[in-house]
Formats: structure tokens, C-alpha cells, sequence
């Protein structure tokens, strides 16, 4: 559990972040939002330190992050950042044993974590291990940073913009891969970003920052429904909330029973993606089967739209 408890940072008289507080609870992900300039990196540099507060406190697990050195304190908190910020004279392994080195991990214990980080971010270990930063694509260089953030095992990550220069395809592939390897490790993230689709992709909870103040911070569903201000409504994009919220849903809550002509469908599959299909094979209704292929029932057009519907929000 990460507690921001009113907390403000000021460079001479200028407030950047303003009385703030939040609690992520652990093993979840909050994901920061707002303009350029609102205070987004300042916040989460506050929490490991790299920036320190004017006034108030932040606790990780109960503890005071004053109670501990600045260095120690980092190196239970990993750092991913936009451009990996990799060290270009050390192999893919030697980046990512960095830190389990500092904290005088056993030579075999770092070996295996390194392997065992590459696998799972699917760089095969004895191919990208001993390579330098600059023989890998930009987006091998990006996962190689979170990997390198993940490296000790931290209870915490912090993320500034960490897929911000990938192409979408990596994109989405990577938010995957690091929501897969946040539920097994139950770390819990905070991370910045620009993008609203990936908040809602992958924010348990979204703080809207603004002029340095906290806007809403709530579910990605209570953001889309109940924006708290006029801005927070701008920035989630009108055209694109039906979607937004089709997005939080999968087929397996929407299935009725029936049956329906044509390709089935996956119930892993959003609603959002349910609809398009739909809409570009011209069917009313698809059917819906689980993973392993077997029915569940159908689909309807009519379903879906009401489920992009404002909640409320009578049919005319
Ligand atoms: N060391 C500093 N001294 C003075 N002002 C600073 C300093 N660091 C940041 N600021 C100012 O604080 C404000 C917030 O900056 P911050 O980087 O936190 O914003 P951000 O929301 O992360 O922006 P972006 O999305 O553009 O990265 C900006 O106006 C910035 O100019």
C-alpha cells in the first residue's frame, strides 16, 4: 500500500504539485493522467525520492519513506522510464543485475533472475543477454528496462512513460506483458502516462492531475461515467467514451443464451472488439464460445449498444 499524504512541491514560488493525496492499494495499478506540465513526474519522483517534497509525507506499507536513505529506499522501488535509460557499456544482463548486485545478491541467484526476466519478457537469455543496448530494437530496449526495474523484486515499480516510444502493436503487447507479470508478482505500479487508452487499459484506478492538483482518482469505469469536472470530461475525448467503456467489459459478461450464425466469438474478447466485428461482418448477433472452444450462447448488437450506453441513460 503507497500513501501520498498531502503532498506539495514548490520551486521558489511556483507550486507544481499541490496538496495530493492518494492510496494505491498493494498489488494494484493507479495511473497517473493530465496535460503537460500538471505535475505527473514530479508526483511519482516524490515518492522514490528523486525529488524531494516541500511538505507532506508518503508511507509505503506504513513506513515513512524519510526513515530511509534516499539510495536504499530506490533500490526497493523500481524505475522504469521513457527511453529505458539502459547504460550503454553493459550487457542486456549486466543492466539488469544492476540493482540485485548493489543489494549483494549470490552471483547464481542473479544469473537466474536475469534469465528468468528475459523468458518472461520473451528475449531468449543466451541470445540478448550478453548483446549491448544499441544491437536491440527500440522496443527489446523498453522491455529490457522494465526488466531491469523488476530485476530485485520490488514490492514497487514506478513507471514514467515507459512504452511512450513504441510503435501500437509493441505497445499493447507490452501493456499485456506487464499487467501478466503485475499479477503474478502482485507488485504494485504507479505509472505516467499521456495516454487515456492506456490508463483505462490498465489502471485499476486513474489520478486526472491538473495545475499540479488532483482532479478525480478513481476506477477507469467511474472516470468515464462520473467525470468529477469539465476537464477531466475533455480529457477522456466524447467521441471515444462509448468505446472507452466497451472497452472494460469482455464478451463473457454480455453473453445471453441463444444461438447465432457466423464466426464465434471469444468471451475473452472486449465488448468493444465484440461490437466491431459485428459492425464489419453487418451480423445483429455472433456467437460466443470460451477459450477452449466450447459455447457459451450469443452476443447481440442491441446488448452491446446498451452496455456503451451512459448508465442511467434511459433508450429513446
Ligand atoms: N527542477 C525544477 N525546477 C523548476 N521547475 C520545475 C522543475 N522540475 C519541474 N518543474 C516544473 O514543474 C512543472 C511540472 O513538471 P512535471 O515534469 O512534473 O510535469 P508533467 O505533468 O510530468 O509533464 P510532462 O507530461 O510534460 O512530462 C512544470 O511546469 C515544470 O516546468
Amino acid at each position: 500500500m503507497i500513501d501520498i499524504d498531502t503532498i506539495t512541491k514548490r520551486y521558489d514560488d511556483t507550486e507544481v504539485v499541490s496538496d495530493v493525496s492518494l492510496s494505491v492499494p498493494a498489488g494494484s495499478i493507479a495511473v497517473i493522467v493530465g496535460t503537460s506540465g500538471s505535475g505527473k513526474t514530479t508526483l511519482l519522483r516524490m515518492i522514490n525520492r528523486l525529488v524531494e517534497p516541500t511538505s507532506g509525507r508518503i508511507r509505503i506499507d506504513g513506513q515513512d519513506t524519510h526513515s530511509l536513505s534516499p539510495h536504499v529506499l530506490r533500490r526497493k522501488i523500481g524505475y522504469a522510464i521513457q527511453g529505458h535509460g539502459l547504460f550503454p557499456h553493459r550487457t542486456v544482463a549486466q543492466n539488469i543485475a544492476t540493482v540485485p548486485k548493489l543489494l549483494g545478491w549470490e552471483p547464481a541467484r542473479i544469473k537466474q533472475r536475469v534469465a528468468d526476466l528475459l523468458t518472461l519478457f520473451q528475449l531468449d537469455p543466451a541470445a540478448y543477454g550478453p548483446r549491448y543496448p544499441s544491437a536491440l530494437s527500440g522496443g527489446q530496449q523498453q522491455r529490457v528496462g522494465v526488466a531491469r526495474a523488476l530485476a530485485a523484486e520490488p514490492a514497487v515499480l514506478l513507471m514514467d512513460e515507459p512504452f511512450g516510444a513504441l510503435d501500437p502493436v509493441i505497445r499493447a503487447k507490452a501493456q499485456d506483458d506487464l499487467r501478466a507479470i503485475q499479477r503474478r508478482f502482485g507488485t504494485t505500479i504507479i505509472m505516467v502516462t499521456h495516454d487515456m487508452e492506456e490508463a483505462i487499459h490498465l489502471g485499476d484506478r486513474i489520478a486526472v492531475m491538473d495545475g499540479g492538483r488532483l482532479l478525480q482518482y478513481a476506477s477507469p469505469t467511474e472516470i468515464l461515467t462520473a467525470p468529477a469536472t469539465g476537464f477531466v470530461e475533455s480529457l477522456l475525448g466524447a467521441a471515444d467514451r462509448p468505446f472507452r467503456l466497451l472497452s472494460l467489459t469482455t464478451l463473457a459478461d454480455v453473453v445471453e443464451p441463444g444461438t447465432a450464425d457466423g464466426a464465434p466469438l471469444s468471451a475473452d474478447a472486449t465488448a468493444r472488439d465484440g461490437l466491431s466485428a459485428l459492425l464489419w461482418t453487418g451480423r445483429d448477433a455472433a456467437p460466443v464460445q470460451s477459450a477452449d472452444g466450447a459455447p457459451l450462447g450469443r452476443v447481440t448488437r442491441a446488448r452491446l449498444m446498451a452496455a456503451a450506453r451512459l448508465p442511467g441513460q434511459a433508450p429513446v
